[in-house]
């Protein structure tokens, strides 16, 4: 019988980059560019190897903090959440997941975000705990953004990078994966896929990580001390329209003996995700429409969200634009009897008011294309974003009304035309409710009225 081998991971070496990085021009540069961009299409994930100080000590620090944070009371640990962001706050104690538990500080970037995650954690203070996660998240964020320019530059988009990097914040969850019991399952992470834009892990000496390649089979990874494995989210994926990967993964823990501890550091976006221009033409059309990162950590968590087989296509293709708003963009705006495009169109938007749940107030989001539009600049991007803020009267409120309450409310809003880019296909209207993130789906389907 004859054994086919298995695929390796690809293996990157960025030590000789590092002091080039302020000036990123030399071969070695283009041909990491390269790399990286070949190993996130074919694998969705590579492994690298880099002169980020990690040093021995560093690293016993980290993973000391580590077991110091998760030996705290469960009670504790349960007030590490972020009701704004689903997914970002404490997992543990599911049944079926025994071995797993993660928190994640979100911004882990900024002192201050560190440190009101401290301070929640160990009300009297734990200034070694704080400044070694705070660096650490530092350090491995200029990782990230070094790969990241990478992929930039290698599809020749070089000119979008700084407005992507004013736009990311970034997360650091840390897991524990407890070694299993004799008889117990070594499951230590479901099967799927990450929904940042990259996610960078890096563990203790226990490995466990299992990536599955295109074709499902399933590659162990090995990390050394100084290695880390970086993996393309589904908000990557999207913003390649498809072109570069967004593997499967999950944790399997052979390991009966130590404890696993793991780092990632996920970057999402604050704003809107689109595909650029460049990377649409007719071989290979827009495959999704732009959409909120945050919005689709939203939809994940619903049902529809839930069951999907892939998330980020369900919510992308679930975006709707109504016919009659469309056509003001896509044939050209309709002129006025003056010739110039109107200024400001008007719809109606109407949703149901979660009966558990009414909203206080919501947001809208209208999005439209504009890197499509010749001439357009990526700074220009945010002039056309129209979004704003509305609050619900109190007397359509659904709990204000016992005896005969209004379950759906109607808004008739009204946004900007930019008289630059008229022609700028209208993308998305999201309506969302910021402070009930965990609810429902948002978007603004106007073909049926959507609940809030
Ligand atoms: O612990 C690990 O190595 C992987 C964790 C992971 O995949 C995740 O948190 O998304
Ligand atoms: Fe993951």
């Amino acid at each position: 019988m004859g054994s086919e081998t298995l695929p390796k991971l690809p293996f990157l070496d960025f030590s000789k980059i590092e002091e080039d990085l302020k000036v990123p021009d030399t071969t070695y540069w283009f041909k990491a560019c390269n790399d990286v961009r070949e190993a996130f299409e074919e694998y969705g994930c590579f492994i690298v190897e880099c002169n980020i100080t990690l040093s021995s000590e560093f690293r016993s620090e980290v993973f000391g903090s580590l077991k110091e944070l998760f030996d705290l009371p469960t009670e504790t640990k349960m007030k590490n959440r972020y009701d704004q962001k689903p997914l970002n706050g404490y997992v543990g104690q599911i049944p079926k997941l025994p071995l797993h538990e993660s928190l994640g500080i979100n911004n882990a970037t900024s002192l201050e975000a560190t440190q009101s995650f401290t301070n929640i954690m160990w009300p009297h203070g734990n200034g070694s705990f704080c400044k070694t996660l705070n660096t650490y998240a530092k350090v491995v964020a200029e990782l990230d953004r070094m790969v990241s320019r990478m992929v930039f530059e290698s599809y020749g988009l070089e000119k979008y990078h700084d407005s992507y990097m004013e736009s990311i914040t970034y997360l650091l969850r840390v897991l524990k994966n407890r070694a299993p019991k004799e008889d117990e399952s070594n499951l230590g992470f479901v099967t799927h896929t990450d929904k940042s834009f990259t996610t960078i892990l890096h563990q203790n000496q226990i490995n466990g990580l299992q990536i599955d390649t295109r074709d499902s089979q399933k590659i162990d990874v090995e990390l050394s001390p100084s290695s880390f494995i970086v993996i393309a989210g589904d908000a990557l994926m999207a913003w390649s329209n498809d072109r570069i990967h967004s593997p499967s993964h999950r944790v399997i823990i052979n390991e009966r003996a130590i404890d696993r501890y793991s780092l990632g550091l996920f970057s999402f976006s604050n704003g809107i995700v689109e595909v650029p221009e460049e990377l649409v033409d007719e071989q290979r059309p827009l495959k999704y429409k732009p959409f909120e990162h945050l919005g689709l950590l939203r939809f994940f968590r619903t049902d529809e969200g839930l069951k999907s087989k892939c998330p980020i296509k369900a919510y992308s293709d679930s975006i709707i634009v109504p016919d009659h708003l469309q056509n003001h963009f896509h044939s050209g705006s309709p002129l006025d009897s003056s010739g110039s495009p109107p200024d400001s169109i008007s719809t109606w938007i109407t949703f149901n008011q979660h009966p558990r749940s009414p909203p206080e107030s919501i947001s809208i989001l209208i999005t439209s294309r504009v890197n499509q539009c010749s001439g357009s600049s990526p700074d220009s991007f945010s002039t056309h974003i129209t979004s704003g803020s509305i609050n619900i009267p109190d007397h359509l409120r659904l709990n204000q009304h016992p005896g005969s309450p209004p379950r759906s409310i109607s808004i008739w809003i009204t946004f900007g035309v930019n008289r630059q880019h008229p022609r700028s296909p209208l993308d998305s209207i999201i309506v969302s409710n910021h402070l009930r993130a965990c609810h429902h789906a948002y978007r603004a389907s106007f073909a049926n009225s959507i609940w809030l």
